[in-house]
């Protein structure tokens, strides 16, 4: 017999009722009715804001940063640095270079879009604005295109003039893609406070010998205004710190802080970490470049992690085939051009992560009678390609507790792997705590993938290596 159960979790309603076998015209009147409003507001409008946006975010919260004293680094006092040498074992560093040299040399390796921010294309003439690069000499003939998010992009560039472009890669991972950047994750967890719930998406840099490095810049933005506009009226993002785990030894490519006359020298293992945000406002203490890297030097690679003042929950990565853009010196000259790229699989499963939210809204919107089950294969899907897809467990757990006949045990395990990550994050961790709740869920099942994650910390934090 299929299992008849509430409508949608009503822990304020009925905190005691846990009862599943009350008919839907039971639940369809009265408090349930507000409370099925309330879940469906938050469900619906997150997922919503999670596609324009690609995250939902939390002001309510502040980000906890507790460094050990002994890890404070004394030159970056004033923005609350830490540096941690040997901060994971070497294999886990030998995995993440494993994967970002073959992003590198696959994925990654043939951009054909530049995109130029702010704007040094016409898009209406298709002509090149003045002080283009050499290697954007002919772009007139390449089709001139608008990219959201960034603004307008020279399409169809030859792979020979992209690569020139290229001075430095970022391989965007999605925060559970990898095991070794989980493992870091944890790591940052348990030396600094950072909760993987603040971070943004992983991303894994790479600087090929002679690459020029990367400008002087803040990693927060100071005109809230301009950013909520750049973020297309959605909240801006916050970065209020910065990590950095560098992956290889160099003679060259230091992190430099010129207000703070401190440089870093990229050593494999090295842990360097700030905050960028002085009492909410962007700190011009923060201001770091990335310097040239050496011909004679080896590539410079690092881990490179950005975390939010108020927790984060990404939704669909938005690199799909590989592109590069280009910021502006301050003499107007192109600089600082980066590629961007993500792995087949990540790209797959925000493709799935993207139909699924478009299906489940459409399921909340009551008007697709298909769109529940379309909404739970696509979730599925993409769990199976990235199981620890925070957006994706929740969603799919809602998807999962409208149907007739609902799987108690995995709406459970979903509910509680996502709150493992995500404790406190506004309407949408209540809910899932309300599903455990209904269901009656095994009470210890989020402490289990809590102290999974604690396993990981211990797994990362090894014996430090041989000097
Ligand atoms: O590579 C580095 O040393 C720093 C990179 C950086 O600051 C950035 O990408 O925002
Ligand atoms: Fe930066």
């Amino acid at each position: 017999m299929p299992k008849r159960r509430s409508n949608s979790p009503k822990k304020k309603q009925q905190p005691k009722d846990r009862s599943r076998s009350r008919s839907r015209d039971e639940e369809n009147n009265g408090t349930s009715k507000n409370s099925n409003n309330r879940l469906l507001f938050a469900a619906v409008l997150g997922a919503v804001a999670a596609v324009t946006a690609y995250y939902w975010r939390n002001d309510a919260e502040d980000t906890p940063w507790q460094p050990r004293p002994s890890d404070a680094y004394a030159p970056l006092k004033k923005i609350s640095g830490v540096l941690i040498e040997d901060f994971v074992p070497q294999r886990i560093i030998d995995e993440l270079r494993y994967q970002l040299m073959d992003a590198v040399n696959g994925t990654c390796a043939a951009p054909t879009m530049v995109c130029f921010d702010p704007a040094r294309v016409d898009v209406a003439t298709g002509e090149a604005a003045s002080l283009l690069p050499p290697w954007l000499a002919n772009a007139t003939a390449a089709e001139v295109v608008e990219r959201p998010g960034a603004s307008h992009c020279v399409q169809g560039i030859k792979e020979a003039d992209a690569h020139a472009a290229t001075a430095s890669v970022s391989f965007v991972s999605s925060r559970d893609e990898f095991v070794a950047a989980k493992a870091v994750e944890r790591a940052v967890q348990s030396a600094v406070g950072l909760p993987g719930s603040h971070g943004l998406f992983q991303q894994l840099l790479y600087y090929p010998e002679g690459a020029p490095g990367y400008a002087s810049h803040r990693d927060c933005r100071d005109d809230a205004a301009a950013a909520a506009a750049a973020a297309g009226g959605a909240a801006p993002q916050e970065r209020a710190f910065t990590t950095l785990l560098y992956l290889s030894d160099n003679a060259s490519g230091d992190t430099d802080f010129p207000t703070l006359r401190v440089s870093i020298k990229p050593r494999a293992g090295l842990f360097v970490a700030w905050r960028s945000l002085k009492n909410s406002k962007c700190d011009p203490a923060s201001t770091h470049a990335a310097g040239p890297v050496l011909v004679t030097d080896a590539p410079k690679l690092v881990l490179q992690r950005w975390y939010e003042r108020t927790p984060y929950l990404p939704g669909p990565n938005a690199h799909g085939e590989p592109w590069t853009r280009c910021s502006l010196g301050e003499d107007g000259s192109v600089d600082s051009c980066r590629t961007y790229c993500a792995s087949q699989r990540a790209r797959a499963a925000s493709d799935a992560l993207r139909f699924g939210m478009e299906a489940f809204t459409a399921h909340k919107s009551g008007l697709d009678p298909d769109a529940r089950a379309a909404a739970v294969e696509a979730l599925s899907d993409a769990l199976s390609l990235l199981p620890g897809l925070s957006l994706a467990q929740v969603l799919l757990a809602h998807a999962l507790y409208d149907g007739a006949e609902i799987d108690e045990a995995r709406i459970c395990d979903l509910c509680a792997r996502f709150l493992a990550d995500y404790p406190s994050l506004k309407g949408v961790s209540e809910d899932a705590e309300v599903m455990l709740e209904e269901l009656q869920c095994d009470g210890g099942l989020v402490e289990r993938h809590r102290s999974l994650a604690l396993h990981e910390i211990a797994a990362a934090r090894g014996r430090p290596r041989a000097a």
